[in-house]
């Protein structure tokens, strides 16, 4: 067949042009992501060898880097799975991983403002290469296939593809033809230096061919069964990158090895910063799986439960058979003892750093503290665990509390955790129904991830109080003791509202399932909440806005009666002839209600004529 000529996928386009053209502080790593890449083919192969050995032959899994100065080539050799047509077509022509687009656009920006240092967090794995090499040729044979087949490209926009005689009998071949300003890279000393910074860890030999020698120049040994003394900060950080295909720094690394009734090695990492993947809706569990040495798959489902996902690294079993088919996992005794033995040590080693560095540990919760809470709702072994590692923003002030700091400042006569859900916690601040909660000194916590809602209900109580929304119910705030020497509220008026609640129920009708007078409320004059057995209202918006529910159930208008207002609307109400006018005030004050819980009036042509009247008979009188 004779050479085809393709397109790279837009997104591919744009990646490469952004890879062109930035001055990447650290061109060193295209080695790194061109040999971890080598290495995970290694892997791949190694596994499908252990139900078809005629797969693999002879050859044993290496990488071979070779400089040759004249030519101006690197060539970096693997005697992995190898790709077949379609392998390179899709593999090096478009980028499959999700959060891509949106991390283009961010990056393109950056790059206007002349920085580029986002690009090192994301890595850009194969197409790395171009950042030292202005054309790229990868021949490649596929093990178990007869044809090779070789992939051409200077990455601008296009590539060809042809069927090649000296493609190696397995694996993958990649030229790279330097760069003028990258000839460093064909120096036998920077090679070694790169592959002993960048790849130490990788398992398998890598070697270099210089003047005709080859030599071994990494380790070669799975990191994680090297005593922990022997590895280093930077290797960790080395390894986390390569099994985790990360690009920032691990927040926490926890090596461990158990031995006993079950014996495996684990190598985990909690990142410092969000995964772009991190609530794709298949919370996909991202920890790979090896079985004496072997890799087996890159994202055991069984390892962890989702709400751990945003772990990376790796589990090594010493039971488990060696052929296990990924479909027998789903059921096996040993994975589900490993995945409880992790999750033990993943929590014991969080709640230590909550202890020890609580600074630290808030970043950790705002990165992942609406993922680990998927657990208190789906995971009841594990809720008292993570009720404990819980942090959450308060009125109590700026930083995150834990529920034993909030228990610690509850009031004498308190007996519920107070909580408000919403998008924002600095509105949520400020919301009325929590102005009666601040004057008697009870701390009320701003709940503001959509999991919020759920877990709160699942739950129901921690250390026997119950979670109670301050926007649900009553406020049982009569039996709370207001801390000595609160600031006393103003002396407002007495004035009976009796007769104003009637005339306002009447007036409302079904648009609310009650008024009454609210013992929430000290600065507002009104205020919305939702019957005791009815949904929060937050969660029935979130649930509107997603389309699970259609209705909106009626809620309470709770109206202040001592504020000034209410007390004058008081006094109309008992003159005669002004219920007319005072229906209107009604719907005025539940419409005002909605808007300060972030909705549109019920009907906002009627808000509007009712407001312009008012404003009218106030201008006119
Ligand atoms: N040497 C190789 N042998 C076999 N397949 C390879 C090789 N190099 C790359 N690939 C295939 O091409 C794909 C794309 O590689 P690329 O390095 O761009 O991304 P990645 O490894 O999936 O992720 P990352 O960007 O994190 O490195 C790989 O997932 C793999 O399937």
């Amino acid at each position: 067949m004779s050479e085809e000529q393709l397109s790279f996928q837009a997104e591919t386009s744009r990646l490469l042009e952004i890879v062109a053209h930035s001055l990447y502080s650290n061109r060193d790593v295209f080695l790194r992501e061109l040999v971890s890449n080598a290495s995970d083919a290694c892997d791949k192969l190694r596994y499908l060898a252990l139900t078809d050995p005629t797969l693999a032959g002879d050859t044993p899994y290496a990488v071979t880097i070779t400089p040759d100065k004249a030519a101006r080539t690197l060539t970096i050799a693997d005697t992995g799975i190898g790709m077949n047509r379609d392998e390179l077509v899709e593999n090096l022509g478009t980028i499959a991983r999700s959060g891509t687009a949106a991390f283009l656009s961010q990056m393109e920006k950056q790059a206007e403002g002349g920085g580029t240092s986002l690009i090192g967090q994301f890595g850009v794995g194969f197409y790395s290469a171009f950042m030292v090499a202005d054309r790229v040729e990868v021949r490649s044979r596929k093990a178990g296939e007869a044809g090779g087949w070789s992939w051409s490209s200077d990455g601008k926009g296009r590539f060809t593809i042809a069927e090649s005689a000296d493609a190696p009998e397995r694996g993958t071949v990649i030229t790279l033809h330097i760069k003028e300003d990258a000839a460093e890279y064909l120096e036998p000393a920077r090679i070694r230096e790169i592959v002993r910074t960048h790849s130490d860890h990788i398992a398998l030999p890598i070697r270099l061919v210089d003047g005709g020698k080859e030599e071994q120049i990494n380790a070669a040994s799975a990191l994680w069964t090297r005593p922990k003394a022997e590895v280093t900060a930077e290797q960790y950080k080395e390894f986390y990158h390569h099994v985790g295909r990360a690009f920032d720094d691990p927040w926490l690394t926890i090596h461990g090895r158990a031995e006993g009734m079950l014996e495996y090695s684990s190598l985990l990492f909690v990142p410092s910063t969000r995964p772009f993947d991190l609530f794709h809706p298949e919370r996909q569990v991202q920890v790979k799986l090896y079985v004496r040495r072997v890799f087996v798959t890159d994202s055991c489902a069984e390892l962890l439960p989702s709400w751990l996902r945003f772990v990376r690294g790796m589990v090594d079993s010493e039971d488990l058979p060696l052929n296990i088919s990924r479909e027998m996992l789903q059921t096996n005794p040993v994975l589900r003892r490993i995945r409880q033995g992790l999750v033990k040590r993943i929590l014991g080693e969080l709640a230590r750093k909550a202890t020890d560095a609580p600074e630290e540990y808030a970043t950790f919760w705002g990165n992942f503290g609406a993922v680990v809470k998927e657990g208190l709702y789906e995971d009841a072994e594990h809720r008292d665990a993570l009720l404990g590692l819980a942090r959450f923003r308060s009125t109590a002030g700026d930083g995150l509390v834990s529920l034993a700091e909030y228990a610690g400042r509850m009031r004498p006569g308190q007996e519920a955790i107070y909580t408000i859900h919403g998008d924002d916690a600095g509105q949520l601040a400020r919301s009325p129904q929590i102005e009666g909660f601040r004057a008697k000194g009870v701390e009320v916590l701003l709940l503001t991830d959509p999991i919020d809602e759920f877990w709160t209900g699942a739950v129901g109580r921690h250390d026997g109080k119950p979670f109670r929304s301050v926007t649900r119910g009553g406020a049982d705030l009569a039996k709370i003791e207001a801390p000595e020497g609160a600031e006393k509220p103003e002396p407002k008026g007495d004035r009976p509202i009796d007769g104003l609640l009637s005339l306002f129920k009447v007036a409302l009708g079904d648009a609310v399932k009650d008024v009454r007078a609210s013992e929430r409320l000290t600065d507002s004059p009104v205020c919305l909440v939702a019957d005791d057995g009815d949904m929060d209202m937050h969660l029935e918006r979130m649930l509107r806005a997603a389309r699970q529910l259609d209705q909106a159930s009626p809620r309470i208008l709770e109206i202040n009666p001592t504020h000034p207002l209410i007390q004058g609307l008081a006094l109309r109400a008992a003159e005669p002839g002004t219920s007319e006018e005072l229906g209107e005030v009604a719907h005025l004050l539940l419409d005002q209600a909605r808007i300060l819980e972030g909705e549109p009036p019920a009907d906002p042509n009627a808000f509007s004529r009712r407001l312009a009247g008012a404003l009218a008979r106030n201008l006119a009188a």
